[in-house]
């Protein structure tokens, strides 16, 4: 079953990294609800709690509530639960939690009308390959990825956060029954954008044009966006240069 998002869906998530709550709530006034989603990580949660995931949902903002959650099987489980019970639009876990501990998340969605989606983190894009190899887990970052993105399909999640790096891979294997999520987005500064592209802490990068063309679904935006002097003209230059959803 595809679970790509339509034409007319936003595809870029917007990842408010910041813990006080009054520049989100100036940030937001040039953010408009039809071309981002927004994403609550563990700073901001952290931060200020569940209240301004409703605040921001009223504002007509879908949220990505990103704890890549990360426990045995039943903590896991529960705490997919009370995200759901938030009514957030997807909420992800660490794929190297394993497949019990996935299957276990996704069962307890199961009483939900509408569920959130559900979202496995492969491996993070700011690991480089000689930083992933100190961890003996595998011979690479997309032969891993893969495996971990195996792991989730067979667990029934609904795709899996990677770097547009291992997007054409996944995408071969899984198609479009595999939603890919992908952070690590650097727009390239253009004369005519307004736009930064900095790696920062990211070492698995890709412009947006190269997300969309790779067939990322999701782009995962911060800095560029929320850092910039004008964040609402990133945010539309950015959703310009995308081609046009098939
Ligand atoms: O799950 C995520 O969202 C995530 C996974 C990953 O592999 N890499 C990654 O950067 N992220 C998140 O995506 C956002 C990227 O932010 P920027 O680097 O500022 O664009 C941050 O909020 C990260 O927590």
């Amino acid at each position: 079953m595809s679970l790509a998002p339509s034409s007319t869906e936003p595809r870029i998530i917007v990842a408010l990294d910041t813990p006080h709550r009054d520049l989100v709530t100036s940030l937001i006034q040039h953010l408009d609800p039809s071309l981002c989603r927004l994403k609550i990580g563990k700073e901001l949660f952290t931060a200020c709690g569940p209240a301004l995931i409703g605040q921001l949902r009223q504002r007509g903002f879908d949220i990505f509530l990103d704890l890549k959650f990360h426990d045995i099987p039943n903590t896991c489980a529960a705490a997919v639960r009370e995200a759901a019970r938030l009514g957030v639009w997807m909420v992800n876990v660490h794929a190297s939690g394993g497949s019990e501990m996935m299957r276990a998340s996704r069962e307890a969605l199961a009483e939900f009308e509408n569920p959130p989606l559900l979202i496995a983190v492969t491996v993070l894009t700011s690991f480089s390959e000689e930083a992933f190899g100190e961890l003996g887990f595998g011979p690479s970052i997309a032969d891993v990825t893969k495996r971990l993105a195996g792991l989730a399909m067979a667990a029934e999640l609904d795709g899996v956060v990677c770097s547009v790096h291992e997007v054409a891979g996944l995408k071969a294997a899984y198609g479009d029954s595999c939603l890919t999520i992908t952070p690590g987005i650097r727009p390239v500064a253009a004369p005519d954008q307004p736009v930064q592209s900095k790696p920062d802490d990211q070492k698995r990068v890709a412009s947006p044009e190269e997300a969309r063309a790779a067939g990322s679904d999701y782009l995962v935006i911060g800095r560029p966006i929320t850092q910039a002097r004008d964040p609402g003209a990133v945010l539309r230059a950015i959703h310009a240069s995308l081609p046009a959803a098939k």
